[in-house]
């Protein structure tokens, strides 16, 4: 036990929880949790993700090979002024799984100019769930994992940091802070703002008048699926990314001006040119790539109206253990052929389950 090598995991939820179990997928290793929750330490020493936890924070810290900090982006600047003043190792490397890096990577410089290497991260997968209850080993796989080495990251240090994190099988690229945070602001952060605010629009609405709660179910449901996520972490990325934001509010506030005088005049040729435009566009996009915000893998089941059908379907996905993310009935057959939607996690049970079903005389359909 002594010659093995700890790590400290600060913030044991979701993201903490997955890098987690990606790590012990490569690595013999002691993982020590420190969580403010203390239920979320013992669930995740339950399920194996840690294998120990510890409400002393700098005796742990001390004996520390690797330090991930996973908690809310704001929580993680307060640890790592902690960590700036205790005795660590030697050659202890601090990382961090944060959605936004700029301000981070400007505390790490400031804090460890005693030549302590601190790795931003931001593993750019997740869900709008939390806690270590949904953590997955799997969670990175082929996602883009950003990193924003301080001056004190060599490249033997990033190349550290990888071999720990090589579990998470996700394409790791290294990114300048401030340009992380544009980025991510722009297919991340801001689309969460507009998710937000849809779903108080419709929310506004439903007092209103009684059918619009109904209609939003389904469709309307999927597009603000992020909406769902931790308010408590979105409120601090929204704080660390504030500048871009306002930025990004103020173009798209232009473009809602530039929307409504299109619905003012109410030009066909317009109109039209405004829709195609976007439709080209969001054609064009990469369907199977990872993106900033996750994906789910669909495939559309034709089933018969009779009883014990979803049944059938989940029983033999489980015996070839297959985990389904989402499962769904479509009431209106407009746009896909088939009324189950089963989603799933990765691109590889999509396909497994497609040819298990298949194979048992269901039609299936992949949805573009
Ligand atoms: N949820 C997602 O999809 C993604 C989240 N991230 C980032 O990962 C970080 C963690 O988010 P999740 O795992 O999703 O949230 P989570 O809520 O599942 O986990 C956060 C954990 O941090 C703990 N925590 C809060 N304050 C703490 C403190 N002062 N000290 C120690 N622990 C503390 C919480 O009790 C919780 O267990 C955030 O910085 C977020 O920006 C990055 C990529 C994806
Ligand atoms: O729920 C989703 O799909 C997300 O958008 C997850 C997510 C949240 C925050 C990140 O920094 C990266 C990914």
């Amino acid at each position: 036990m002594d010659d093995l090598k700890r790590v400290l995991l600060v913030g044991v939820g979701l993201i903490g929880g997955s890098v987690a179990l990606a790590i012990k997928k490569e690595h013999h290793v002691h993982i020590v949790g420190f969580d403010v929750k203390l239920d979320n330490c013992q669930l995740a020493k339950k399920l194996n993700i840690i294998d120990d936890f510890t409400e002393k924070l700098e005796e742990e810290a001390s004996k520390a090979d690797l330090i991930i900090l996973a908690c809310p982006v704001d929580k993680a600047e307060q640890i790592l002024e902690k960590l700036s003043v205790l005795p660590l190792k030697e050659d202890v490397i601090i990382t961090d799984v944060g959605s936004t890096k700029a301000k981070i990577m400007e505390k790490a410089e400031e804090y460890f100019n005693n030549g302590i290497p601190f790795i931003g991260g931001h593993p750019m997968a997740g869900s709008h769930k939390v806690g270590p209850g949904s953590a997955r080993a799997h969670l990175f796989e082929n996602a883009f994992y950003v990193l924003t080495p301080s001056q004190n990251a060599t490249n033997g240090k990033i190349d550290i940091l990888k071999k720990w994190l090589k579990g998470t099988n996700a394409n790791f690229i290294i990114m300048d802070p401030k340009e992380h945070d544009l980025v991510t602001g722009v297919v991340s952060h801001f689309p969460h703002i507009v998710a937000a605010s849809l779903v108080r629009q419709v929310e506004n609405h439903a007092s209103q008048n009684e059918h619009v709660k109904y209609l939003a179910a389904g469709g309307f449901r999927d597009i603000t699926r992020i909406a769902s996520s931790s308010p408590e972490m979105w409120r601090d990325i929204v704080k660390h990314n504030q500048p871009i934001l306002l930025s990004l509010l103020d173009q798209w506030m232009s473009e809602m001006n530039e929307v409504r005088q299109l619905v003012e005049e109410g030009d066909n040729e317009e109109l039209y040119h405004y829709f195609d435009g976007a439709k080209k566009y969001r054609d064009s996009l990469p369907v199977r790539a990872k993106g900033a915000i996750t994906a789910f893998y669909d495939l559309y089941v034709d089933i018969l109206d009779k009883p014990g059908v979803i049944s059938d379907i989940t029983t033999l996905l489980a015996q070839e253990n297959i985990s389904i993310t989402n499962i769904r009935i479509i009431e209106a057959r407009e746009d896909v052929y088939g009324v189950l939607r089963i989603s799933f996690q990765t691109e590889k049970d999509l396909e497994r389950a497609k040819v298990c079903l298949e194979n048992r005389g269901y039609e299936t359909y992949i949805s573009m």
